[in-house]
């Protein structure tokens, strides 16, 4: 039985703190919400039509069930022919980005497989994160996807049970969310970890290896300057090439893996400790680890001259920098002091703003996927979504 009323889910962006690219060949990453959310706005049809509004990327369009339909034999036999989606979604409508339309299509015929209906829908996805830029917005955008989706055909109970605000599923219903998120992310990826949506699904500050998701229960709050270099890269194209680096100089290439898996148990060990009680020598151990793990992601080859400028101008300041996420570009993130000068943060933000980069200040650490009221959206929010 589908849901009948507008439905309103949001995801969290992502951190990496330690672990990307090594996460994806079963080391240790250590990952955190970020306050800057993607949401959904799902409302009934009674056409039989699919109305998809995906203003980050600039996609819009209409599918009839009809045609989803026409997928269902082929998708049932193997929904992992990911080709037969990618041609629906950019034959149709010759859309410069397949991928998130084949995720749509992906999770929509997945549905049927649950011996669900496919409902007939207004889709809306707007996002706070920019796209592509290593803060995770393709993982946001897939547990939105599956957490609206399965609420709204009934395979997850909706959380909207009564009038409170802000509203969350079981432990088991967060699970079916997280896999299915897993599946989406693989048509966006290729080779995901799993570490993006499993923190858009859960939040907070968790431990991922091979699969298995530790929540770090107490972590102090560290904050952080985000940097955009809005230098454009692809994740799946970043991770291929770290594999095939890794296929070529295995010897090279596995120790600096361990390595970086290493400097996430120690940045682990460090954050608890700090818990106890914090003192400058714990930061002075998270910056070491930050200039170490920057340097491995160099020789593993997801580096960029960008990238490059934020630590040499944050390192001339004396702060220390890494890249975020897949990396060549996009976003990297700089440790603050609890004693660092305000005026030399506002400082460090003039300078990289002048090389044309994007700066904003934040701290670690975001409620998980989300259903809300719209009477409990921020201002911006529901402004975004009111031109939509
Ligand atoms: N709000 C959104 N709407 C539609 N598609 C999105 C959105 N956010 C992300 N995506 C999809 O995710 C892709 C970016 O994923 P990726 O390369 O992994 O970068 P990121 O570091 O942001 O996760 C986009 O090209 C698009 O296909
Ligand atoms: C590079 C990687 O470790 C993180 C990718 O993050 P993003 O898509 O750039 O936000 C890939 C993965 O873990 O799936
Ligand atoms: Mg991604």
């Amino acid at each position: 039985m589908t849901i009948e009323r507008e439905l309103f889910v949001s995801a969290p962006g992502k951190v990496i703190l330690h672990g990307e690219h090594a996460v994806v060949h079963g080391k240790m990453a250590l990952a955190v919400g970020l306050n800057l959310r993607t949401f959904i706005r799902m409302r009934p049809r009674k056409d039989d039509t699919v109305l998809i509004n995906l203003p980050n990327i600039g996609t819009k369009l209409r599918w009839d069930i009809a045609q989803l339909q026409t997928l269902l034999p082929s998708f049932q036999d193997d929904p992992q022919k990911l080709e037969i989606l990618k041609n629906f979604a950019g034959i149709i409508e010759g859309c410069k980005d397949t991928e998130s339309l084949a995720v749509l299509a992906f999770l929509y015929l997945y549905l049927s497989i649950c011996g669900r209906d496919l409902p007939s829908v207004d889709i809306v996805v707007w996002s706070q994160l920019p796209t592509g830029a290593g803060l995770g917005s393709s993982a946001a955008y897939c547990v939105c996807l599956a957490a609206a989706l399965l609420t709204y055909c009934g395979r997850i109970d909706d959380p909207m049970c009564d009038e409170t605000t802000i509203l969350r599923w079981s432990q088991t219903e967060l699970d079916l969310i997280n896999q299915l998120a897993f599946q989406g992310e693989k048509v966006i990826h290729g080779n995901p970890s799993g570490v993006d949506n499993a923190v858009g699904t859960w939040g907070g500050a968790l431990q991922y290896q091979s699969g298995s998701i530790t929540p770090m229960e107490r972590i102090p709050v560290l904050h952080i300057l985000l940097t955009n270099t809005k230098v454009p890269r692809s994740t799946k194209v970043l991770v291929a090439g770290v594999k095939e680096k890794l296929l070529k100089f295995p010897d090279i290439m596995e120790p600096v893996l361990s390595s970086i898996h290493a400097v996430s148990q120690e940045c682990q060990r460090v954050l608890k400790e700090m818990t106890a009680g914090l003192s400058m020598d714990h930061y002075t151990v998270l910056e070491e680890l930050i200039d170490i793990n920057q340097h491995h992601l160099n020789v593993i080859g997801v580096g960029h001259s960008s990238l490059e400028t934020i630590c040499q101008v944050t390192k001339s300041h004396g702060l220390h920098s890494k890249l975020t996420g897949a990396g060549g570009g996009g976003c990297a993130i700089t440790l603050l002091r609890t004693d660092t000068d305000h005026a030399v943060v506002e400082t460090v933000k003039q300078e990289l703003t002048n090389y044309g980069f994007q700066c904003w200040e934040t701290s670690i650490g975001a409620l998980g996927v989300s259903v809300h009221l719209p009477s409990s959206l921020t201002e911006d929010v529901r402004e975004a979504f009111s031109n939509l």
